[in-house]
């Protein structure tokens, strides 16, 4: 099957990657084209823009930072709608919040084409293992179809019902992720400023009810201030923003998520937000008496 897929970035560059060791003809754009290169020696083709991909592909995924550039791939010039039609599907997996997705899907769909959002949960290596968790919703037609290529992507995928609720389920996790992340992050400072072994607190975590991948994956590294990308922090402000204003319209109150994003926002601010969204623990550990 022939992919086309826009945006190689940590994520995008892993899951085509491993779509063309998969086996499947896959072609590439990145915003900066020379990130195309690496994926040619694995045998991918490139195209000089969105629309130059979509005329080629009957499929095209795309993985973005954000809804900014995920409007700007679909609707300026050389963008996906100059050759998104008729028998051809675009799949969004980037985060980005309903509204986003809703003006894409409403300008693809007017053109005859299939839209489905698909946002994963999962980082950089469940990227190059062909496991994240695909959180899909939109055209049911389309997703059937996809579904090759979600199994070489995911472990697992969800079909969420209309646009919208795939950026919606994406948002509730990523909140209660941040939110967990500073929980996390003020736990190892308070152990350390009040005289505990941190890697202790690992240990005993790691036993308890509230063990988990993050805690276990992230810790160690941490605690060396490693905070080497597999999801930045910039994104995971993004995603915290996105959830508050998912809140907002809901009437929900979150005064934990909104603690959260001050924490995220402050780490931006300083200069932290290419590294690891963990490196929000570098702040926390910051305050003193
Ligand atoms: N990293 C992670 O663990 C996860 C990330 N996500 C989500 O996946 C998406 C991608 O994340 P990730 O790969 O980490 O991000 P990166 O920052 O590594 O990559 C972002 C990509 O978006 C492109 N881009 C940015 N702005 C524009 C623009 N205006 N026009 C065209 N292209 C643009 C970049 O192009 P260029 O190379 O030219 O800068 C790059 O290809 C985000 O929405 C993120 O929230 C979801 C799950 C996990
Ligand atoms: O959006 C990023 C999610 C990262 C993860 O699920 O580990």
């Amino acid at each position: 099957m022939e992919v086309g897929f826009l945006g190689l970035g940590i994520m995008g560059k892993a899951m085509s990657m491993n779509l063309l060791k998969n086996g499947f003809k896959v072609t590439v754009w990145n915003r900066t084209l020379s990130k195309c290169n690496e994926l040619v020696e694995f045998g991918a083709s490139i195209g000089e823009t969105p629309a130059q991909v979509v005329k080629k592909c009957r499929l095209t995924i795309a993985m973005l930072s954000d809804p900014a550039a995920a409007l700007s791939v679909v609707f300026d010039k050389d963008g996906v709608l100059e050759q998104i039609g008729s028998g051809k599907g675009y799949i969004d997996m980037s985060t980005v919040d309903p509204e986003t997705s809703s003006k894409i899907s409403q300008a693809i769909t007017s053109t005859g084409g299939a839209f489905l959002e698909a946002p994963v949960s999962g980082s950089k290596q469940p990227a190059e293992t062909g496991q994240l968790v695909i959180l899909a919703a939109g055209d049911k037609g389309l997703y059937e179809e996809s579904i090759p290529a979600f199994d070489v992507l995911g472990k697992k995928s969800f079909f969420l019902g209309q646009v919208g609720n795939g950026a919606k389920m994406k948002l509730v996790v990523n909140m209660i992720m941040g939110s967990m992340m500073n929980a996390f992050s003020e736990g190892l400072v308070l152990s350390e400023r009040s005289g505990l072994n941190p890697h202790d607190l690992l240990d005993v975590l790691d036993l308890g009810a509230i063990a988990n991948p993050m805690f276990r994956g992230k810790g160690p590294a941490m605690l060396k201030s490693n905070h080497s990308p597999a999801f930045p922090l910039k994104h995971q402000q993004k995603d915290m923003r996105l959830a508050l204003a998912l809140g907002d319209e809901n009437a929900v109150s979150m005064p934990v998520a909104a603690a959260a994003n001050e924490s995220f926002k402050k780490a931006r601010s300083m200069g932290l937000g290419d590294l690891d969204f963990s490196a929000v623990y570098e702040i926390l550990k910051m305050t003193k008496d």
